[in-house]
């Protein structure tokens, strides 16, 4: 609210605070106007109200207590204009700090977390904000003072009696309202827990629609969501019904308060010692005090919402982070791109260690391939290298520099990753490429994409490079998505590259086709290779056989099989099923040229 770089917004403020207290000053003196008029109408003031000649008239009474109220209404419309800069500015300030905090928190935060909750908890939480910053600085001050103005009024005019029935109605009011709203939180808390979880559920159950048509489960998840609507149906509900009692609580304290101030004045006038002016100006100002008063009800119960709404965010946003920069880390300076593991332990849980131990080297501008069974801890050495996590002990060094001592941003640029399943942004072929290098020219998006062997595909798209590519680019093939992640590599130039090769296997040609982009992108740049399919890393330099989070065997692919170890058991196993499904292409294709294959299977009718 107060930004130290923003005088503009600084004075907006000050002036917004002006006009409230100016406003609050004519307010408090419409009243009176209506009482000189009501006087002047009937004939019988007492005293002469302290007013040049020309007001005196009871017409211009009554113009001037009208426009009394006319510059009352614009000074507040004037200030809530000043302010909405500033306070939508400071929303926009945490909204910000958020975002930035969401991505600074680590990959295990976002792998546990809830899409649909969590953008939940941000919007209720940056609404609430404004909430609060809207209703403290705008109205807690200026109603009090009203009210401060009102009872000074009224006991410098009529006597500490009604001082006492507004003091004691005033109290009445809060303690009521306090009372009532603090049993609301609980309700509020209740329907923003429940909200939370049916959009959790709803947006999970919408990001794997293809797995719920799968298994045919619309209507358990249909159900699910409305489980979870139910709870908030309810709390809801309960929100508006106690509102209601809460509001109409308030109206019968308010009421008795007002009932038994008109009574004693009503008895003066009878008695002679006040004027009918005096009892309007008396029923004016307790009409003019109702409001200040509900509004305090009202603000307390909005900030008392608006903190219960952003403490989940608030909660978010002490998340601690887990990989940092250290004070004093510097940025990593790529001489020649050499990598080096040394004896690096590292467990996601403590309890289950998963790389116990490993050491290996990857000479600047070589290929080291690491290849072992599922589950064995090949993807994990990549997210160690790319720091996502940092390492229990041992050490990660890029010439000769640790990783974790230098910037997490260095790091990340000289590090160029095509991960096992590509992701894409719900937006066109051409941003994603360019995600690369978010400055490319369109010439070097195209160019990028022509080594990615995707260049000729795009161009035959209706829409070429600004075609969208759907939800996490669902609307490409595995084969597409993964060339539009080594063409933005491509853009992005890195000396030091991670090949997470894809689990899916791809038919023959499109291997060979993102093989041969692989061999050019990673031609002169150090490589480490995670491959599934061992025939694409016969040529590296050195291959890393991992089992169970240690180096079971290393050597070049002769070496290796030489050995008859692990290594050449996961070759030959490959080799016989590859050779298998060569042996099934051909049969494919004689049945293509007119060799017809299928009246000879089994599963054609006897008789046919
Ligand atoms: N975020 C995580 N939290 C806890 N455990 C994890 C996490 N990520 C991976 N693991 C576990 O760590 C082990 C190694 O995983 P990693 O992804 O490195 O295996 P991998 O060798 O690449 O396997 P694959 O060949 O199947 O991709 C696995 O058993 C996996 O269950």
């Amino acid at each position: 609210m107060w930004p130290p770089d923003r005088p503009d917004l600084k004075m907006r403020l000050v002036w917004a605070t002006v006009l409230l207290f100016v406003a609050k000053a004519v307010l408090v003196l419409v009243p009176y106007f209506f009482k000189w008029a009501t006087d002047a109408l009937a004939g019988d003031a007492t005293t002469r109200p302290p007013l040049p000649d020309f007001l005196l008239v009871p017409v211009m009474l009554v113009i001037a207590y009208n426009a009394l109220r006319i510059i009352q209404l614009g000074f507040n419309q004037l200030r809530d204009a000043l302010f909405a800069r500033v306070g939508q500015h400071a929303v926009r300030q945490l909204a910000y700090r958020t975002f930035v905090h969401m991505h600074e928190l680590s990959l295990r935060f976002h792998l546990e977390r809830r899409t649909g909750g969590l953008s939940r908890i941000i919007e209720r939480g940056t609404k609430g904000i404004e909430t609060i910053v809207r209703y403290t600085m705008l109205a807690m001050a200026p109603t009090v003072l009203e009210f401060a103005l009102t009872a000074g009024i009224f006991a410098f005019a009529y006597g500490w009696t009604y001082v006492a029935v507004i003091a004691v109605t005033v109290w009445l009011y809060v303690w009521f309202t306090v009372k009532v709203s603090d049993w609301r939180i609980g309700i509020r808390r209740e329907m923003n827990d429940s909200d939370t979880e049916a959009n959790t559920k709803a947006i999970d159950s919408l990001l794997n629609y293809e797995t719920v048509k799968y298994f045919n489960n619309e209507k358990m998840e249909a159900e699910r969501f409305d489980r979870s609507m139910a709870r908030y149906e309810k709390a809801a509900t309960m929100t508006w019904v106690s509102i209601g009692w809460l509001n109409f609580g308030q109206g019968v304290i308010f009421g008795g308060g007002m009932t038994a101030i008109m009574v004693l004045s009503a008895r003066e006038v009878m008695a002679g010692t006040q004027t009918v002016g005096d009892f309007v100006f008396v029923n004016a100002m307790l009409m003019q005090l109702a409001q200040p008063l509900n509004f305090i009800g009202m603000i307390y119960r909005e900030i008392r919402q608006g903190l219960t709404d952003i403490e989940k965010m608030f909660d978010l946003l002490a998340v601690r982070r887990e990989v940092f920069d250290r004070p004093d880390a510097v940025p990593l300076e790529v001489t020649s791109g050499r990598v080096e593991f040394r004896d690096v332990r590292f467990a996601y849980d403590p309890e289950r260690p998963i790389l116990k131990g490993v050491s290996f080297e990857v000479p600047a501008g070589k290929t080291v391939a690491i290849v072992g069974p599922s589950g064995a801890g090949k993807s994990t050495i990549s997210r160690l290298l790319f720091r996502f996590y940092d390492v229990q002990s041992g050490n990660i060094l890029i010439d000769g520099q640790e990783i974790g001592a230098v910037t997490q941003d260095s790091l990340r640029a000289a590090i160029g990753m095509v991960p096992q399943d590509t992701v894409l942004f719900n937006d066109t072929i051409a941003y994603n490429i360019r995600y690369g290098r978010v400055d490319a020219a369109p010439e070097e998006v195209r160019q990028a994409a022509d080594l990615a062997q995707i260049g000729a595909f795009i161009q035959r798209l209706p829409d070429g490079y600004d075609t969208t590519v759907g939800e996490r680019g669902l609307k490409l093939s595995g084969g597409e998505k993964q060339r539009v992640a080594i063409a933005r590599t491509i853009l992005k130039a890195p000396p030091i590259l991670i090949l997470d090769e894809a689990t899916s296997a791809l038919d023959s040609h499109t291997e060979r086709e993102i093989q041969s982009a692989l061999d050019l992108v990673s031609k002169g740049r150090t490589t480490i290779v995670i491959a599934h399919r061992l025939s694409t890393i016969v040529s590296a330099d050195e291959i890393i056989v991992l089992k169970d989070g240690q180096i079971a065997e290393r050597g070049r692919h002769a070496a290796l099989l030489a050995e008859r170890g692990l290594y050449a058991s996961m070759w030959n196993r490959q080799r016989e099923a590859s050779e298998a499904e060569e042996r099934l292409r051909i049969a494919r294709e004689e049945d293509e040229e007119g060799v017809i294959v299928r009246r000879r299977t089994p599963e054609v009718a006897p008789g046919e």
